[in-house]
């Protein structure tokens, strides 16, 4: 599937994402889970962070690619979890976000028994995952501030006085 399916950008800052973490982590409180899996590379961020909140130590990742920056492209697992997770039960499984659905149905798969979250869905992933915090409608193309940077940015004046 093509970039052009996006029209419109949802910009998340560090703090956002902290924030919402966070606020996921309250949900799934007091629940205590035997480790954490990781869907590289979106996921890492979030992992880190509900570790820290949820004092999970065991920390493992599954490696997934589809996407060149906003293009879809063929699924492919380049790296498995650790077999000692079995069916996933007892196990926190973290992604960054949900959008098609594609990424998530593959792994849920293999991790049927695994509490699936994501802090970020779109409605046709939404279904796939057990909690999320923020939900975007499926047009919407989420920008982490890992991908972004602080730039200059033309008074609104002098904008509108160029031509
Ligand atoms: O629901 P889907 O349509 O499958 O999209 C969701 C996936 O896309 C992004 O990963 P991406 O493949 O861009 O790789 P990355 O995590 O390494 O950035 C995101 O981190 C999810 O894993
Ligand atoms: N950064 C980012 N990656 C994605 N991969 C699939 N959908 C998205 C999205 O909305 N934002
Ligand atoms: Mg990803």
């Amino acid at each position: 599937m093509s970039a052009n399916r996006y029209r419109k950008d949802f910009s998340i800052t560090w703090d956002q994402i902290h924030r919402d973490t966070r606020d996921l982590c309250a949900r799934l409180y007091p629940r205590e889970f035997k480790g954490i899996i990781a869907i590289t590379r979106g996921g890492l961020i979030p992992a880190g962070l509900i570790a820290r909140e949820l004092n999970v130590r065991w920390i493992d990742t599954i490696s997934v690619t589809s996407y060149d920056h906003m293009n879809q492209g063929q699924l492919n697992i380049i790296k498995p979890f650790d077999p000692v997770v079995g069916d996933g039960e007892g196990y926190l499984l973290v992604d960054d976000l949900v959008d098609t659905g594609k990424t998530a149905r593959a792994v849920r798969e293999l991790l049927p028994k695994a509490c699936f979250v994501t802090i970020y869905a779109k409605p046709e992933g939404r279904p796939l995952v057990d909690e999320c915090i923020t939900e975007v409608d499926q047009d919407t193309w989420i920008q982490f501030p890992w991908d972004m940077g602080v730039s200059y940015v033309e008074p609104l004046v002098d904008q509108f006085n160029k031509d």
